[in-house]
This record gives structure tokens, sequence and C-alpha cells, in this order.
């Protein structure tokens, strides 16, 4: 197995999971295969790297940081497979740094919304979420996070270990239990694994019922989101792709074979109106939904070029 495959796997079964470590880790398996090809050949090499893109462009389908990541590693022109390597392994080691500085800094950014004696709600495992409440933490605050279990895979887990390993104080809930615990939330912050074009948030699948409860009891919610997070093909129209997995996440392969002909349906993420976000945290600035677009457009405007002749 090469380090390509071994990453594509990974992020299939979830491994390597997290919009943010998905991307990181695909630009870093591009950079390999950039390495590892052995050809003078320019036209086999770019042939050779198209696979590896389509590989793992074919892994999981939502987050659009993956896309985004391999559209940015990709975005070379060269005549040797000495010039093509070069730039290939230069752009993932750019993208590798700014998104882990994009993450420190929506942590700065970002902890300036969280007040001392604030309980923080948190859903699934995101790495931007997390550095806002341990920013806010390092910065003296008193806080406390209730984390959601996240089921059916228990990213909530993650979380809980995040933030045992900071010392933040950590009450883990069901997820059913979210709207029984919203009158004690100061403010709710979530990952994304995309942005729309219009600000609406593609996030773990409950994400949309935890805001509806925020909503209902006058709680904000904010987003912490690197700007690759925003979805460049919304713009031309299309829809983002929820991921659909494995019923046997949901119910065992035992116990279903004791209900032939049930449906179980398993969702990886929903759709949060723009409507119940007050704000996303970027790399660039605390911004309203409405400026999705403005990120899109001025700040994400090669992806856009990429998108529109590139058919992902
Ligand atoms: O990039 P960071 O902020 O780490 O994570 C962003 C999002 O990625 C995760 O998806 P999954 O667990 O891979 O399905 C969660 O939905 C999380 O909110």
């Amino acid at each position: 197995m090469t380090i390509l495959t071994e990453t594509a796997e990974k992020i299939k079964n979830m491994e390597i999971r997290g919009a943010g470590r998905i991307a990181r880790a695909a630009a870093l398996a591009l950079k390999e295969e950039a390495t590892s090809i052995d050809t003078d050949d320019i036209g086999e090499f770019n042939r050779r790297m198209n696979d590896a893109y389509e590989t793992l462009y074919n892994t999981r389908p939502t987050a659009v940081s993956l896309p985004n990541a391999l559209r940015l590693v990709m975005r070379y022109r060269a005549a040797t497979v000495e010039d093509a390597r070069k730039a290939i392994i230069s752009n993932a080691d750019n993208f590798i740094s700014n998104s882990q500085n994009a993450v420190k800094k929506i942590g700065q950014i970002g902890a300036k919304r969280i007040k001392d004696g604030d309980t923080i709600l948190t859903h699934c495992n995101s790495s931007a979420a997390a550095a806002i409440v341990e920013a806010a933490f390092k910065q003296g605050k008193n806080i406390n996070v209730i984390a959601t279990e996240t089921r059916p895979r228990q990213q909530g887990y993650v979380t809980v270990d995040i933030m045992q390993k900071i010392g933040v104080p950590t009450t883990l809930i069901l997820d059913s239990a979210v709207r029984y615990f919203m009158k004690d939330v100061d403010i709710v912050v979530v990952g994304a694994d995309a942005i729309t074009v219009n600000g609406s948030l593609i996030n773990k699948v409950g994400t949309s019922q935890i805001a509806l409860a925020a909503h209902e009891a006058r709680v904000n919610l904010i987003v912490a989101a690197e700007t690759y997070k925003f979805s460049p093909k919304t713009l031309l129209g299309d829809l983002v792709e929820i991921e659909e997995r494995d019923p046997s996440e949901v119910l065992s392969p035992e116990m279903h074979i004791k209900w032939p002909g049930l449906i179980v349906r398993n969702p990886a993420f929903d759709v949060t109106p723009h409507q119940y976000i007050d704000l996303i945290i970027t790399e660039l600035g605390a911004i309203p939904p409405e400026m999705a677009f403005w990120v899109i457009t001025e700040k994400l405007g090669l992806e856009l070029e990429d998108s529109a002749t590139n058919i992902k």
C-alpha cells in the first residue's frame, strides 16, 4: 500500500477525520505521491498526479476542505517533472502551514466571544472550535464545556479527551439531551464541513437541531471555519452532497437481520440555515454568514475559476 492509498483508505474509514485534518492529510499524500513518482515524462507524471487527485477526491463527499486543498496543491504549470514536483511540494507545504495557522488565528479571534464564566456547548469534534475554547481557557477565563456524544461515531469522546488534557471542566451529554441543557448554555461553538454561498452551514448531523434549540433559547451560535471550508461550487448553483454512511454504524448487522425490510438511514451531516448563525469565525476575522459570497469570490477566487472549468 502506498501513502496515497493508505491515506485515502483512512479518510474513508474515518481513521483520519475532521474537515481540516482530512484536507491536510490529502495535501501531504499528494506531496508524497509527487515525490515518489519515478518518471521523466511530464505527461505520465501529470496523469499519475490526476489519478492521485481522483483517488483522494472520491473518499468522502461533503467536507469541501478536501477538494479545496486538492485544487490548491495541484495548481501548477510545468514543462518538466522536476519543476512540477517542486511546485506540488511547495503548494502542499504552504497549504498545511496556512491551515495550521488559520486554526490558531480562529482560536485567538473566537476566544474574544467567550466571556468569563461561560458554559460553551459544542457538537462532534472540531479542531477549530476546540481552538477557540482552548484560547479562551488559556486567557484565564473560567469556562465549562458541554460536549455532545455524537452518535454513531462518538466523536464527542475526542472532544472530551482534548478538554480533559487542557483542563477545561467538561460535561458529556447525549445528543438528544441538548434542548434539556440549553438553559445552562451561554454560547454554542461548532465547526464546519462546508459553508455555502448563502452562508448556510453543513456540519455534523444534529447541528441544525442544536441551532434550533439555541435560537429558541436566544443563545448565540458561532461557527469556527477556515476560509477553505467555503464551497466555491455552491456559487455555480451546485448543492453540497450530504454523505450517507453505512447503516451498520447505527444498527449492528446482527440486529438488522432480526428486522428484514427495516430501513436504516445514516446521513453524516445536515444543513443549518444562515438565519441561525450569529457569526462565522475565520482566519480573516469574525464575519456574518451573509458574507460567504465575498469569501468565495474575493478570497477563494482562484478556486472558483478552477471549479468553473474543472468539473468539481
Ligand atoms: O476541521 P475541524 O474543525 O476539525 O472539523 C470540522 C468538522 O469535521 C467533522 O466531520 P467528521 O467527524 O470528519 O465527519 C465535524 O462535522 C466537525 O465539525
